[in-house]
């Protein structure tokens, strides 16, 4: 049984009224899609069905998320989880929910984002946009974290970036759940390139640190123009492809720390890996992204024990992030005309 509490907010859902972490009796003040029209589907994933769409009395662009059938409570726990996090940093805006009043099919309808899709983005960014956009995430990652919430689907998909006006929004918080100290939590959780190892190897207690390793895949992935950057072919195979990157060790150290047994179906894929060296991923085409800055914030991401991770708000700290936060500091100095100090006369 895993005691130790993560590093920060272990306690914030159980220090707010109960009224905060329950939903299962919530109530939906549906409004009718009346005053939306619906365009061209953006995305399909295993819980809905995503189109564009036009909130009509303000003629604005909207993103229409169709809820396919699933549990009432998933939907609550969706909806509670959004409200709860409305007003922190890159958290995707939830403008209504309505509901057909035939089908009663459930909607969701959020701010548009005119996201660049991340196959082609990715690809141009440059080691500085890397810096800010992952910087970015961890602000959304802090945030949630504070507010108990622990997002469980970090992948490239859930992170909508406006590339012409430096936005980035973090979607889909339909896996998203409260952390409780000490509770057991499902591993069908998250994208299979994205799951931690702690759900690979079947170790329900979890917490925030599972966004971090989620980023991390995704950081050497983009950083190394590699993706999926581990590429498992189930979720058996995911963590041998993390073995053979990360070596065996550091997982069997991890599995003894905690007392887990490794499923029989392991005992003839797992075999013995040394851990690679960073420089093993190096090519002509990534080298200008590859800095001893990104591979030291990935050795800090990418650990199989949960509970030695980097988290969000001590990575914003980190030396990779520095510019950021320097480009940061002068805008907040009035940005290029900063009051630098006056020249005098010589
Ligand atoms: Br929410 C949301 N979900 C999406 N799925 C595909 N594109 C999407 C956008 Br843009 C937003 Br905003």
């Amino acid at each position: 049984m895993d005691l130790a509490l993560p590093k920060y907010y272990g306690n914030v859902n159980r220090e707010r009224p109960i009224d905060y972490s329950t939903f299962d009796n919530l109530r939906i003040p549906w409004n009718s899609p009346s005053s939306y029209i619906v365009h061209q589907k953006l995305g399909r994933g295993k819980y809905s069905e995503v189109f564009l769409g036009t909130h009509l009395p303000t003629n604005k662009k909207v993103v229409i998320k169709l809820l396919k059938p699933v549990k009432k409570k998933k939907i609550f726990r969706e909806v509670k989880i959004l409200q709860n996090i409305q007003s922190g940093p890159n958290i995707i805006s939830l403008l209504d929910m309505v509901r057909d009043p035939v089908t009663k099919t459930p909607a969701l309808v959020f701010e548009y984002v005119n996201n660049y899709d991340y196959k082609t983005l990715f690809p141009t960014l440059s080691d500085f946009e890397i810096r800010f956009y992952i910087f970015e995430v961890l602000k959304a990652l802090d945030y949630c974290h504070s507010q108990g919430i622990i997002h469980r689907d970090i992948k490239p998909h859930n992170i909508m970036i406006d590339h012409g006006l430096r936005k980035l929004r973090v979607i889909d918080w339909g896996l998203a759940e409260f952390y409780f100290p000490g509770r057991e939590y499902n591993v069908r959780v998250a994208s299979r390139y994205y799951k931690g190892p702690e759900l690979l190897v079947n170790d329900q207690h979890y917490n925030y640190s599972l966004d971090i390793w989620s980023l991390g895949a995704m950081l050497a992935a983009i950083i190394f123009k590699k993706e999926p950057f581990f590429h498992g072919d189930d979720n058996y195979d995911q963590l041998v492809k993390i073995a053979k990157i990360m070596g065996t060790a550091n997982l069997y150290e991890y599995l003894n720390k905690y007392n887990i047994e490794l499923d029989e179906e392991f005992d003839d894929i797992l075999t013995n890996h040394a851990r690679k060296k960073w420089s093993h991923f190096i090519t002509n085409q990534n080298r200008h992204l590859v800095t001893e800055e990104v591979l030291d914030f990935l050795d800090k991401c990418l650990v199989y024990d949960h509970a030695k991770r980097v988290t969000p708000k001590d990575a914003m700290n980190h030396q990779y992030f520095r510019p950021v936060v320097e480009m940061y500091k002068k805008i907040e100095n009035g940005g290029e005309y900063s009051r630098a100090a006056p020249e005098y006369e010589t």
